[in-house]
């Protein structure tokens, strides 16, 4: 009885210390969305996380979410994204541990979700092959200006019935990458190609995935020092669907490699990203071998297919719910470029009002609502707040983009804020992209895309909505339940109708 009776009061004053504990934590810490013990915040998120972040905290510079026992710091205003991604740029490359990964593959390795070395020498890489292959050049305008055309053939096609779009421009995006990457347009030309777009966007826009990252990142830290625990995770149902899909997309990139690998030995110049990867890990073995680049070729596609072919999917949809604006952009388009030929980049610098269209889409999609999350690689102070290493960080884009004092009345679309003397003036304060050492490695790649491919969208036809459907646009670009728990903010399914303009 007297055991018991120590044991409870024991029980009793461990929890008061905890709790008092962590109300001192709390106390020099930035404010919490609310959590509890062990579960976290899992209670109190209110999805889509991003709004009600933007909704609760606004105005607070960072805002704390705690994945299980994972805290993770969200940098919330301008100033304090700038200060952590610019002023600490070094100490903030690293990425969460990919214990997961590493167990399937023995090995790390990829671009967005690897740091340290193995990172730094796969980015430099990438970026030099991808450039020496006209990235930001004429090659990768070339490729593009072929999508295009396969796009406004494929739209002229329907004859103004109306079309699913996310297929068409994903089509379009993933094309652009498999010329720089396997040599060949293999989403149009492989059946299995569709299967593979599939499954990365159960990676990126799968609402139900929410609950396995939030379990994830939760057991992630415990993983560590826990190895049975990975099998366990391995074993629950939906872990296994999504290392099932991975599994797949891993296979096919293996066997396009494998192709490549039976012709190189008469090749000695690369025609791709494999083939220069494959000459260049013959001279540096020790850090380039086939698993790391099979993650680094699936990184590509599931950084840069629904990316870049959303974009466009919102940009459609702004133009439908601002048709001045929609033929304020054609007539800009038609007086610089007629109609005969389609846009090159060339003719980029004087098209004003079409390149702030595009800008205010990027702004007000908030395509990828958190970018990816950092780790921090030493202790830091940002915003008056001090980070240990190995803390973990994401910004909320929503809430920059949204941000009253940067952008006044910041829910109405106006390509005008980028704007100056009629001039071109980007607003310096997006964070489509990410900044730093970790920013979007395809920027100037999206960026050409999304140029030309919308310039010619926007030269050929007028959008409308299907008439069939009864959602609203409301419903297709401001209902929060189409990006609950998603990692990308894509607009749901729905198909458009493309009028061919005379
Ligand atoms: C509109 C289109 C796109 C948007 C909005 C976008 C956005 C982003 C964002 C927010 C990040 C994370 C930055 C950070 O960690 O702080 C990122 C990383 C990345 N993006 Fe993009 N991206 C786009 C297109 C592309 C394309 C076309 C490619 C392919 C060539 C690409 C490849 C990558 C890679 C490889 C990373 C990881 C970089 C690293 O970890 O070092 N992205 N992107």
């Amino acid at each position: 009885m007297a055991a018991a009776t120590v044991a409870l009061a024991g029980g009793a004053v461990a929890l008061g210390l905890y709790w008092l504990k962590r109300k001192l934590d709390d106390a020099r810490e930035p404010p919490s969305v609310g959590r509890y013990p062990l579960v976290g915040s899992y209670f109190h998120l209110d999805e889509p996380l991003y709004l009600s972040m933007y909704e609760k905290f606004g105005t607070e510079p960072i805002v704390r979410v705690h994945f299980g026992t994972q805290c993770v710091y969200f940098f919330n205003r301008w100033p304090v994204f700038k200060e952590a991604m610019i002023d600490n740029a070094e100490q903030l490359t690293g990425r969460l541990p990919q214990y997961l990964l590493m167990h399937l593959l023995g090995d790390k390795g990829g671009i967005v979700l690897t740091d340290g070395e193995i990172w730094r020498e796969y980015r430099r890489f990438t970026l030099k092959t991808l450039r020496d292959f006209g990235f930001g050049r004429h090659g990768a305008e070339e490729i593009i200006a072929i999508e295009a055309e396969h796009m406004v053939s494929t739209l002229d096609a329907a004859a103004g019935e109306p079309v699913e779009t996310l297929m068409v421009m994903s089509t379009a995006t993933s094309n652009v990458i498999c010329q720089l990457v396997f040599g060949s347009r293999l989403a149009s030309e492989d059946e299995r190609f569709s299967e593979m777009l599939n499954l990365f966007r159960n990676l990126t826009q799968n609402s139900s995935s929410n609950f396995n990252r939030y379990i994830f990142m939760s057991v992630m830290p415990l993983v560590k020092n826990i190895p049975p625990l990975m099998e366990l995770l391995l074993k629950v149902p939906s872990s296994k669907r999504v290392v099932e899909n991975f599994e797949k997309l891993r296979m096919y990139c293996t066997e396009q490699q494998e192709r490549h690998m039976k012709e190189m030995d008469s090749v000695d110049q690369a025609r791709d990203y494999i083939e220069a990867h494959l000459l260049h890990q013959r001279k540096h073995p020790e850090l380039f071998n086939d698993k790391r680049l099979t993650l680094a070729v699936s990184d590509l596609f599931v950084a840069g297919t629904d990316t870049t072919a959303n974009s466009l999917r919102w940009a459609i949809l702004y133009m439908i719910g601002n048709p001045d604006m929609a033929e304020k952009a054609h007539k800009e388009i038609v007086d610089v470029i007629g109609r005969d030929r389609l846009p090159k980049m060339q003719d980029k610098p004087s098209l004003h009002y079409t390149q702030a269209v595009i800008e205010e889409v990027h702004r007000k999609s908030c395509l990828a609502p958190f970018g990816v999350f950092h780790r921090v690689t030493e202790d830091i102070t940002v915003g008056g707040v001090r980070l240990k290493a190995d803390s973990i960080c994401a910004f909320n884009v929503y809430s920059i983009h949204h941000d009253p004092e940067l952008f006044p009345e910041p829910q109405r679309f106006l390509p005008e804020r980028h704007l100056k003397d009629g001039q071109f003036a980007p607003c310096p304060h997006l964070a489509t992209f990410g900044l730093g050492k970790r920013a979007c490695l395809g920027e100037s790649l999206a960026r050409m895309e999304l140029f030309i491919f919308f310039t010619a969208l926007m030269q050929r036809y007028r959008f409308g909505l299907d008439p069939e459907d009864s959602r609203t646009l409301w419903h297709l670009t401001e209902d929060p339940e189409f990006s609950k728990g998603t990692l990308l903010r894509a607009p749901p399914l729905h198909r458009i109708v493309f009028t061919q303009r005379a």
